[in-house]
């Protein structure tokens, strides 16, 4: 039995690799950032082989920085952003076009086309999902229509489509295995998940033929072994996979039916573990598979924010007003509020709860004395109403309260934003003390198919809290600052060019 087990956290602007101790302790991290590709507005994409050779990348560091080898890993686990469609050939193992990636709305002209053929309400009840650019389908249907010959060669078998983790399993195992595990097929709005299978009726709808799509899999057990060839000499089990966030539901140990988690990363995904039975929503959350295990199905409410920490890289990056993210706290804590300045960082629409794909960014509140320090704690607040809006919706339709709310991801970091948040919802807000939540989750479900982790009892017991955010606004304030986030929404709303 090898000493480590090796995550791949490929995300929507790094892939990370982690070697996890017995102890669900890091031992060594790398990390390596790549390419976002705008062609047009409002469309994302990746080049798949560039996050392919990311990849190999950060294992070579991890191994050689840490002074490990290869051998020493017991099993790999994979997490990875969901939704980003990739097409490759299956001869060549290259990519036929770039990955589109969640963020991207390319295919509103096909979401519309869906909604006018009065597709949408057997989308949302065969898949949990909302008919919306954000998930897989779509952007397969596009890369078969747009790119030259691409359709027939996908008639004749010859390309295979997959979500990341997919791509990653079928590069490291060297073609061997073609397969993706229930959460992450419940993201391509092509699986349905009820039957647990995909569904043929929607493949038709969407014109995608059924041989393409990988085998669908538990999130726990076996797929493959990595060739040698690739993985530095070693034949190492490829052990686990799911959806990041389905996979920091896990690595916080969320494992019991109404406990939640909110990772504040590129986006904000908040997710309730609601059990052996799939919620439906009537509020516009999403109805998702958190994973597979031991062949049952655990399920989850969604509620899925766009913009979130990638509105502070647009401080950074686009506006140029901070030079790293966590400037971003230092500012929102030199004024006492926003002086009534609201941000709504809809760049790519609004998810849950309206489901706007056409809405855009738009700034109220504007006076001749608002600073840039107003504007950029005017742009953190907006993580914390968008979770608002999120939780409260979860509360209504999973028709419970929720009294605390676990968090990780890259910015949870900004306390300015974690005292904010607790005191916008009035419930405590615990961070975890691991960050890499995410990247753990997809560790355990390595190491529970290898036997590296005994049980998920065992690895319950494993989680610790590392802070504690306890509600101090008072209650008046707290409701006026969140009626004008509502009004600036409704607004923004109404702007469409
Ligand atoms: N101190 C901070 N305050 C606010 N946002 C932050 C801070 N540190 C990092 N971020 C944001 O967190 C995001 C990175 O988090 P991460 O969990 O790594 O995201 P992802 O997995 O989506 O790539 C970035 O969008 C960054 O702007
Ligand atoms: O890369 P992240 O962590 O922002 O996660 C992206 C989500 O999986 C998109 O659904």
């Amino acid at each position: 039995m090898g000493e480590f087990i090796l995550s791949i956290d490929q995300g929507t602007t790094s892939t990370r690799a982690i070697l996890f101790d017995r102890q669900g302790k890091i031992v060594h991290t790398a990390q390596r950032e790549f390419k976002q590709i705008f062609p047009h507005p409002g469309w994302v994409e990746h080049n798949a082989s560039e996050i392919w050779g990311s990849v190999l990348s950060v294992i070579a560091s991890v191994l050689t920085e840490s002074g490990n080898q290869p051998e020493s890993i017991d099993g790999i686990g994979i997490t990875n952003q969901r939704e980003t469609t990739v097409i490759w050939n299956k001869h060549t193992g290259q990519p036929i076009y770039n990955a589109i990636v969640w963020q991207s709305r390319q295919t509103q002209q096909i979401v519309d086309q869906l909604r006018n053929d009065d597709c949408e309400d057997l989308i949302r009840r065969k898949t949990g999902l909302q008919l919306d650019p954000y998930f897989s389908g779509t952007k397969v249907k596009w890369i078969l229509d747009h790119v030259d010959g691409a359709r027939a060669q996908a008639d004749k078998g010859e390309l295979l489509f997959g979500t990341i983790d997919s791509f990653l399993i079928w590069k490291l195992s060297n073609g061997k295995a073609h397969v993706t595990d229930y959460s992450n097929a419940s993201r391509t709005m092509l699986f349905n998940i009820h039957e647990l299978q995909w569904d043929q009726e929607l493949c038709e709808m969407l014109d995608i033929p059924m041989a393409m799509l990988p085998e669908v899999r538990m999130s726990s057990e076996i797929y493959a072994h990595t060739d040698a060839s690739i993985f530095f000499g070693a034949e190492v089990p490829i052990a686990g996979a799911a959806g990041d966030q389905q996979c920091a539901l896990f690595g916080q140990a969320c494992f019991h039916e109404g406990m939640a988690k909110n990772t504040y990363g590129t986006g904000c995904f908040m997710l309730l573990n609601t059990g052996a039975e799939p919620v439906q929503s009537d509020n516009g959350l999403l109805t998702t598979i958190a994973w597979g295990i031991d062949g049952n199905v655990t399920y989850a409410l969604e509620g899925s924010v766009f913009v979130a920490g990638s509105a502070i890289q647009w401080l950074r990056d686009g506006l140029r007003m901070i030079q790293k993210a966590e400037d971003s706290e230092r500012y929102a804590n030199k004024v006492a509020s926003t002086d009534g300045v609201y941000v709504v960082p809809a760049f790519v629409g609004l998810g849950t709860p309206y489901w706007d794909s056409d809405a855009r960014g738009a700034i109220f509140g504007l006076t001749r004395g608002t600073e840039k320090e107003h504007f950029i704690r005017a742009t953190v607040e907006a993580l914390a109403y968008q979770t608002k809006d999120v939780l409260l919706t979860m509360e209504k339709d999973a028709q419970r309260s929720i009294d605390i709310l676990r968090v990780d991801g890259g910015a949870v970091a900004n306390e300015f934003l974690m005292q904010f948040q607790s005191d916008l919802l009035q419930i405590d807000v615990e961070r975890s003390a691991y960050l890499e939540t995410t990247a753990l989750g997809a560790a355990y479900l390595a190491g529970l198919a290898t036997g590296f982790f005994e049980s998920s009892e065992k690895v319950e017991a494993l989680w610790e809290k590392e802070k504690t955010y306890s509600p101090k606004m008072d209650t008046s304030t707290r409701d006026e600052y969140y009626e004008g986030w509502k009004k600036a929404v409704e607004a923004t709303r109404l702007f469409k060019l």
